[in-house]
């Protein structure tokens, strides 16, 4: 085990923004965080990097300089260039010479920046930013990278080039956490943990997910129970916790996407009845 959270709560005042979570990341693996806007995955990440202290339960994880950390911002210098920040985090982590100057052109290699290797970060697309924040944290090989949505913003092929990154540091044996909104990305993930409102909904691979998921997905255009559909395309999915009622509409294999909805809807519905 590279770094845990157990038990962890962590308020804001009186906002609870992480209530009694427990989440492993093993050496090797990547853990993908999943959660809707406010859900507590940015506090997570930080209680992983010791940002924030926990109200209760216990956080593991190794020392700073054995973290790489991308936060939420930029994540880079925006003065600096591309070569100049990875240089810059390089060389605080002890890294210099010929090892510096080889890990960081296979970094800019890597996430697609060559030809703005010589650019200023402040001249870089969000996305472009994001791979090179994402580099940063991962340049002195650390035992754990934890990042904060590092494919917001960037586009569908620089994702690949992002996610060779995340993959590779895995197999040298870091253990990554990262925050995505994109559900496809967390299927990759070795390990999934979908958020809500600062409680774990579910977690476990994604084949655990799948097989752990209970009751039945169907698609209509027409659904039923307008509140417990969603859109899908050109119809809309229907879950039914239990045996669906009153259609004949045809089920479906349930994606991430359908389970992370339908699971969230019956908390709410749960909670609010
Ligand atoms: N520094 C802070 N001070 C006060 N409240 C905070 C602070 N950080 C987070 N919160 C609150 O804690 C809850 C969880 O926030 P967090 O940023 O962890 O969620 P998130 O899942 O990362 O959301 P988003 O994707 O919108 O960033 C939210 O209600 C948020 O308003």
């Amino acid at each position: 085990m590279t770094a845990e959270v157990r038990d962890v709560t962590v308020r804001f005042g009186r906002r609870v923004a992480l209530d009694g979570v427990t989440v492993t990341v093993p050496a090797g693996a990547v853990v993908a965080v999943v959660g809707g806007d406010g859900a507590g995955k940015t506090t997570l990440l930080r209680a992983l990097a010791r940002e924030v202290a926990p109200d209760a339960g216990t956080v593991t994880s190794p020392d700073k300089n054995r973290m790489g950390f991308l936060p939420a911002g930029p994540g880079s210098w925006a003065a600096l260039t591309v070569r100049q920040n990875l240089d810059f985090v390089g060389g605080a982590y002890g890294l210099k010479g010929d090892e510096l100057r080889s890990r960081r052109d296979e970094l800019v290699e890597r996430c697609g920046l060559t030809a703005a290797a010589d650019r200023q970060a402040s001249a870089l697309s969000g996305g472009m930013r994001r791979k090179l924040g994402a580099a940063m944290a991962m340049i002195h090989r650390p035992a754990l990278v934890i990042l904060d949505e590092p494919s917001t913003g960037v586009d569908p092929v620089s994702r690949i080039d992002l996610w060779r990154m995340v993959s590779e540091a895995a197999a040298q044996g870091s253990g990554v956490i990262m925050s995505t909104t994109y559900l496809d990305e967390a299927e990759r993930a070795a390990h999934l943990v979908v958020l809500e409102a600062g409680q774990v909904l579910v977690q476990g691979s994604y084949d655990e997910v799948r097989s752990g998921f209970t009751g039945t997905v169907t698609r209509s255009p027409d659904p039923v129970r307008r509140e417990w559909s969603w859109r899908r395309g050109r119809e809309r999915h229907e879950y039914w916790p239990t045996a669906p009622e009153g259609t004949d509409a045809p089920r479906v294999d349930p994606d991430l996407e359908d389970i992370v909805i339908a699971v969230s809807l019956a908390r709410s519905m749960q909670d609010a009845s």
